[in-house]
């Protein structure tokens, strides 16, 4: 299977402090990963490096076959923030209609995203009154719009109640079965099992990159909290060897 990234030998610096030490993973095309760790271990670092915006110490990345971050990317990869990148003043529709118009896409293709978000009811709604998981549906969906090949989402089920968590995971399925390829950020343990692959960080080095059912193989056990847990145990033990 090809990959949509590459990422060789990434080392990243923010501020004075070395965030990312050295972070080898591919991401294969048309599948769903989940990028998992806890709060400050460099989930979004490492995003901002796949979508070219973050200044990097060195190693590469490449993206569909070209740098990250290329001119030629600007059309095929889509980034969701964890902040709503949608305007407030405006409603879901007109937003999503503005974002169709720049990709020379029709008023429907807006309709069938806002849809796809489960927001249609809400369409008619200034986003600046949505509630804030609304919000970041909005974005997503104005995000998808596009149709992107790779789609890279940061915490994107944050604020969302279980049925569309449930919701939004399938739709991310759906868009990999259509060859769409998703790098989807969480520190939710249990979105993991949701995911086709699953790249686990810690203090800025990945102690896991396999599949849920080899990961749990490999750690000897079915709960993926568990499993992650283990896995750190393991690397600290390495590192004081
Ligand atoms: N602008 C910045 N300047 C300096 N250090 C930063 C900056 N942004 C983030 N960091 C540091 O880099 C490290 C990794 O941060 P990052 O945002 O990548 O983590 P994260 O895993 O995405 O966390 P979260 O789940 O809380 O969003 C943290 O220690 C953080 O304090």
């Amino acid at each position: 299977m090809t990959s949509a990234i590459e990422v060789r030998d990434l080392v990243v610096d923010r501020g004075r402090r070395r965030v990312l030490h050295g972070i080898d993973c591919s991401v294969p095309a048309g599948s769903v990963v989940g990028l998992l760790g806890p709060s400050g271990s460099g989930k979004t670092t490492l995003i901002r490096a796949v979508v070219g915006v973050q200044i990097v110490k060195s190693g590469t990345v490449t993206v569909l076959g070209e740098p990250a971050g290329s001119a030629a990317l600007r059309r095929t990869v889509g980034y969701v923030t964890q902040a709503p990148s949608v305007y407030a003043d405006l409603t879901v529709r007109e937003n999503a209609r503005y974002f169709a118009s720049l990709y020379g896409l029709s008023a429907a293709d807006a309709d069938t995203a806002i849809a796809d978000v489960g927001l249609t009811d809400a369409a008619g709604q200034l986003v600046g009154n949505l509630s804030g998981g609304q919000r970041s549906r909005a974005s997503l969906g104005c995000a998808m719009i596009g149709k992107p090949r790779l789609l890279v989402l940061d915490e994107p089920t944050v604020g969302q109640d279980p049925v569309l968590r449930a919701d939004l995971w399938a739709k991310f399925h759906a868009l990999a079965a259509e060859g769409t390829t998703l790098l989807v950020s969480s520190h939710v343990m249990d979105e993991a099992g949701r995911c086709d692959r699953l790249l686990l960080i810690r203090e800025g080095r990945l102690i896991g990159d396999d599949s849920p059912a080899a990961i749990r193989t490999a750690t000897g056990t079915d709960d993926l909290e568990a499993a992650f847990l283990r896995l750190i145990r393991d690397s600290e033990q390495e590192a004081m060897a």
